[in-house]
């Protein structure tokens, strides 16, 4: 494939994040079934489809948080073996989860800095510098010594974002080069996420060199002000890719449907429970 890089020129890019095949089973049941993703550097895909189709599982599978059953997922062309925390993979991937999943007992600060101070040498000043600017850059100046408990969701969602970010701003490769969102706009009213959304793209342009994300999401303003491209999964494969503006004239059924709301159609509706 062709591609452009954060500098305009044209490149034949190795997919950041590749998968092959990739199945997944709970309870038997395939919730992925032989998909395959292909995520190149300055993508920043959406990814859609109906609740339990199996989206958050496929952000975890590319995180390396979850074993996949069988199949192959490739990080810069090297095949990873086992999961995240059993070897390291050649690129930085951060995942910003659905709850802002915050330790409730420490700090704002120290919840931002929290792989800092476990994993890396540098000096706590300097940890507490870093953490400063993290804040600076999601619009919290001046909130770490906050507790989570005193935090609206909206400015939770932002600390869970500075914490995906952490990096140090004098050594700019340390910044991730791929960022998983699952929902981050769930449960949040139409200012918040776009506050949210903003700062989806923001990071991608001004942080990292050429920064790389995927957004799962139910929202229709985080889907079409985050994605440039839409991935459809359903039934365990991506079934329809397109852009913004194909998403309002594919005849695709599939999308058709999960964009009006239908509870007819091909996509299979759970009936409700009569009480
Ligand atoms: N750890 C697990 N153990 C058993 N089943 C699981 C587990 N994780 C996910 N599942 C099941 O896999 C399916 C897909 O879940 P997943 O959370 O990936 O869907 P989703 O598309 O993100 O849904 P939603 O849009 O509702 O958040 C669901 O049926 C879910 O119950």
């Amino acid at each position: 494939m062709t591609t452009t890089t954060c500098n305009g020129a044209l490149t034949k890019a190795t997919p950041v994040i590749e998968l092959r095949g990739v199945s997944k089973f709970f309870d038997n049941k395939p919730i992925l079934d032989e998909a395959d993703l292909e995520i190149y550097p300055g993508d920043a895909l959406a990814i859609i489809g109906p609740s339990g189709t199996g989206k958050s599982t496929i952000l975890r599978a590319i995180a390396g948080l979850m074993p996949i059953d069988s199949g192959e997922i490739y990080v810069n062309g090297k095949l990873r073996k086992g999961l995240i925390e059993e070897s390291t993979d050649p690129l930085a991937i951060s995942m910003v989860f659905q709850q802002a999943a915050l330790f409730d007992s420490l700090t704002v600060a120290e919840n931002v800095g929290f792989a800092l101070y476990q994993h890396s040498q540098l000096p706590p000043q300097r940890i507490q510098e870093i953490v400063d600017y993290a804040l600076e850059l999601v619009g919290l100046p001046g909130a770490g010594p906050l507790m989570p408990s005193e935090l609206s969701g909206g400015m939770r969602k932002r600390v869970s974002f500075a914490r995906a970010v952490m990096h140090d701003p004098d050594n700019r490769n340390s910044a991730p080069s791929v960022v998983l969102y699952d929902e981050p706009t769930a449960g949040l009213d139409p200012i918040a996420s776009t506050v949210i959304e903003d700062l989806v793209r923001y990071l991608q342009r001004d942080v990292s060199a050429c920064s790389t994300y995927v957004m799962v999401s139910h929202q229709e303003s985080t889907i079409r002000r985050t994605g440039d491209r839409i991935l459809f999964l359903y039934q365990g494969k991506f079934q329809w890719s397109g852009s913004v503006s194909e998403l309002d004239t594919t005849d695709n059924p599939l999308v058709r449907q999960f964009l009006s709301a239908s509870v007819q159609g091909p996509i299979k509706v759970a009936p409700a429970r009569r009480v």
